[in-house]
C-alpha cells in the first residue's frame, strides 16, 4: 500500500450560515492508524460523515483509496462505524451478520463469527438486549467482516465503561494487526488514542490545527522551561508556538530546537497529551484575539 488513503484538498461543509468544516487539506498514507482528536464540535463528525459520503462537501475535493468520493464509487471498501454503534436493536446478532452478508459484495462471515465466538458473544440474541460493550464489538465484528480497505470509527468507546473500552481497544489492535488497512478513529481523549494509533489530525473550531505522524511531531517539538526573566531572550532564538507563564518560570513549546545557550533553562520532550493540548491552547488564544 503506498497511495493516500485520505485526500482532501480545502474540503468544506457549512451548515446554513455556520461552516462545520473549513479549509480541511490531508494527505494521510494508507496502513496508518489516524488519531481524530478535537473538543466539542471541532468538526470531526462532519469530517467523517464526508469521508463516508453522508454529507456533499459544500467546498474542495475528497479522494479515498486513490478514488474521488462520490454516490457509490468506494464505499464497498469502506466501513463506518457511528456513535450509535449502527446496529438494529430487534435483530439478533445472527440476523446482522445475514443482513451484512446481503448487503456488501467481500463480506467474510467467518472473520465475523470467529471474532464474536473468541468473545463469547451468542449469536442467538437480540441486539438490544447485549451490554454497550457487546453491541460495541458487534458493531465492530459487522465492519471488519466487510473486509474494509479503510475503517472509520466516530468515538468508538465514547459511551463505554472503562473495562469495555479497553477491551474495544484491544480488539481494533488485533484487527490492524491482523489486516493492512488504515483506519480513522475520533475521540475527544488524546490518552485513548495513544496506544493505537501512529498518525494525529487535531481538529478546532472547523479547522485542521496539526497533523501528521504522531513520531514525528513528538520530535519535532520540545518544551523549554526557565525562568521567567530571561524568557524574551531565550523566545528570540527560537520557533516559540506557545507561551505558558507559570509564576517566576516560563514554559514555551517549540518547533524545531536551536541550541539554548543557559544552563538554567532545561529541554524536555513533550508527549502527546501536552502536544495536543498547547495546540488547543493555541488555537483557543488565537481566536479571542480575532473575537477581540
Ligand atoms: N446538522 C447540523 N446542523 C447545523 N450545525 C451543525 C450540524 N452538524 C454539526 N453542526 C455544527 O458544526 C460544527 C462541527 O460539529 P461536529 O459535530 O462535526 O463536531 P464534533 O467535533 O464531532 O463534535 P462532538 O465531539 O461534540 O461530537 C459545530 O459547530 C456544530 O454545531
Amino acid at each position: 500500500m503506498t497511495q493516500a488513503a485520505i485526500t482532501a484538498r480545502d474540503l468544506g461543509r457549512r451548515y446554513g450560515r455556520r461552516w462545520g468544516l473549513q479549509h480541511c487539506s490531508l494527505e494521510v498514507p494508507a496502513g496508518r492508524v489516524v488519531g481524530l482528536v478535537g473538543p466539542n464540535g471541532a468538526g470531526k463528525s462532519t469530517l467523517m460523515n464526508l469521508l463516508v459520503g453522508l454529507l456533499r462537501p459544500t467546498t474542495g475535493e475528497l479522494e479515498l483509496l486513490g478514488d474521488r468520493v462520490g454516490p457509490d464509487t468506494v464505499l464497498d471498501r469502506v466501513s463506518y462505524i457511528d456513535q450509535e454503534h449502527s446496529l438494529y436493536r430487534d435483530f439478533t446478532v445472527r440476523e446482522m451478520l445475514t443482513a451484512g452478508r446481503l448487503l456488501n459484495r467481500r463480506w467474510d462471515d467467518g472473520i465475523a463469527t470467529e471474532r464474536l465466538t473468541e468473545l463469547g458473544i451468542p449469536l442467538t440474541t437480540k441486539v438490544g438486549r447485549l451490554s454497550g460493550g457487546q453491541r460495541a464489538q458487534v458493531a465492530l465484528a459487522v465492519a471488519l467482516a466487510k473486509q474494509p480497505e479503510l475503517l472509520i470509527l466516530d468515538e468508538p468507546v465514547a459511551s463505554l465503561d472503562p473495562l469495555a473500552r479497553r477491551e474495544m481497544m484491544s480488539t481494533l489492535m488485533a484487527a490492524k494487526a491482523e489486516r493492512d488497512c488504515t483506519i480513522v478513529l475520533s475521540s475527544h481523549v488524546v490518552s485513548e488514542l495513544e496506544r493505537l494509533c501512529d498518525y494525529l489530525v487535531v481538529l478546532d473550531h472547523g479547522h485542521v490545527k496539526l497533523v501528521g505522524d504522531i513520531d514525528d511531531l513528538l520530535e519535532q517539538h520540545r518544551l523549554l522551561v526557565g525562568p521567567a526573566a530571561t524568557a524574551d531572550l531565550v523566545s528570540a532564538q527560537q520557533n516559540v508556538l506557545h507561551r505558558e507563564d507559570l509564576e517566576s518560570r516560563v514554559s514555551l513549546l517549540v518547533r524545531g530546537i536551536r541550541p539554548v545557550g543557559d544552563a538554567n533553562w532545561r529541554v524536555r520532550r513533550v508527549n502527546l497529551e501536552e502536544l495536543v493540548m498547547r495546540y488547543l491552547f493555541m488555537s483557543a488564544q488565537g481566536a479571542q484575539e480575532v473575537a477581540a
